[in-house]
């Protein structure tokens, strides 16, 4: 019963739900001007937990809410917020999630965005509620000329925040860099949160000669796919910093085919039938040189061990890869099987590496199963194919 239903949520889900969430607190995502935040602060639109709701919580301007809400309106307009994207780039999709706004939820909403060079220097401090903005903010963020915009969703229809309808998506199909977006509620309301689902795209011109982390989502890395990610998606590994907790890490259920009695080869390592897997696209194609595999807060649930394959790939091939489930294959190893230890980081030298040619894609894979919470890949961007990857397709259903 319960893999039906998670079956039957896995086919109304749109693919664009697979990439790095932008404008994410947890990657530098801020609300830098909002009309109202009588009830509830728009920053609570850009937290990385999932909404709660505590029945019996209050604050002075009325029910504590996890989310934006404004009161409701008795002058001209509408209430509407800025959000300066923590990681700039293409936008494939948003949710807009209502969770717990029920009777209070934003009725409609638009979203415009906007490619600022020269990002406005004010941002909102501390403890908003009960706040309106001022004229003088108004008067600042006037000079974005936000309204004129262009617009990524129209005016849409919100549905409330009962738990089995409590997310609004929106497929976006808008081919330029975006570094903020305007989120428009008609006329007034609640909102729980803001997800703006797309895959980072970083200024390059000033990296030369350095080695970046060519996985990191802040660099334009992005999963592909994976073949289990029952408590964490495997996205989570490319995140920003150390996990603060297992939630923020990739985590697979419990295999069920593991042997009933386990064995160990010479290495030390678990004898075991089936493995995990998580694909990425690096942000530009390059050669490899360090790996960090960082398996902290996993302690009894570190995986025994894990090995990286490489292969390059065009966009055409990409694509093939994601109508099959990423079954064809190129790949090559990159780093042999190595044993893991609990909360650990694991540091791996061009030494240990048995590939040295540019790539595109990486397969990390982890037996029997577990959990690791960032994966490094460091290296040095080739030139001669940079332009190819900037130019692939969002992923089909993966
Ligand atoms: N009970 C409520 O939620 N009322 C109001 N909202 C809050 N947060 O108090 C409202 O109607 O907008």
């Amino acid at each position: 019963m319960a893999e039906r239903k998670a079956a039957v949520k896995a086919a109304a889900e749109p693919d664009f739900l697979q990439f790095n969430d932008l404008a994410c607190e947890g990657v530098g995502g801020k609300v830098i001007f909002a009309t109202d935040e009588w009830f509830a602060p728009a920053s609570n639109l850009l937290k990385k937990e999932q909404p709660q709701f505590i029945a019996s919580a209050f604050t002075d301007f009325g029910k504590w809410m996890d989310g934006w809400e404004t009161r409701r309106k008795r002058i001209p307009g509408h209430d509407w917020c800025i959000i300066e994207l923590g990681v700039p780039g293409l936008i494939y999709g948003f949710d807009v999630d209502t969770s717990f706004f029920t009777g209070n939820h934003s009725p409609h909403v638009s979203i415009q965005a906007g490619c600022l060079d020269h990002p406005p220097r004010f941002t909102l401090e501390g403890d908003r509620i009960g706040m309106a903005a001022s004229d003088t903010q108004l008067a600042a963020v006037a000079r974005l000329g936000s309204e004129a915009w262009p617009e990524l969703v129209s005016v849409s229809e919100l549905k409330p925040g009962y738990s089995d309808c409590c997310h609004n998506y929106f497929k976006v199909n808008f081919n330029h860099r975006v570094t903020h977006v305007r989120l428009n509620m008609y006329p007034d309301g609640g909102i729980a949160r803001l997800r703006v689902y797309g895959i980072g795209q970083r200024d390059w011109s000033s990296v030369s000669n350095q080695d970046v982390d060519l996985v990191a989502l802040t660099n334009g890395g992005v999963c592909l796919g994976y073949s289990d990610a029952h408590f964490g998606h495997p996205r989570n590994m490319i995140g920003l910093g150390r996990a603060d907790n297992m939630a923020d890490g990739w985590e697979t259920a419990r295999r069920l085919d593991r042997p009933k009695k386990l064995k160990v080869d010479q290495q030390g390592i678990l004898q075991v039938p089936g493995w995990e897997w998580a694909v990425f696209r690096l942000s530009r194609p390059g050669v490899i040189i360090r790996i960090e595999v960082d398996t902290n807060h996993f302690k009894g649930n570190f995986p025994d061990s894990c090995r990286i394959e490489a292969c390059t790939l065009t966009p055409d091939e990409e694509a093939q890869c994601i109508r099959t489930k990423w079954s064809s294959g190129k790949w090559q190893v990159l780093l042999p099987p190595q044993k893991l230890r609990p909360h650990h980081r694991h540091h791996y030298s061009e030494a240990d590496l048995t590939l040295s040619c540019p790539v595109t894609h990486v397969r990390l894979i982890i037996a029997p199963d577990g959990g690791v919470s960032r994966l490094r890949l460091w290296g040095r961007p080739t030139k001669t194919m940079a332009a190819q990857t900037g130019q692939h397709m969002p992923a089909s259903r993966l």
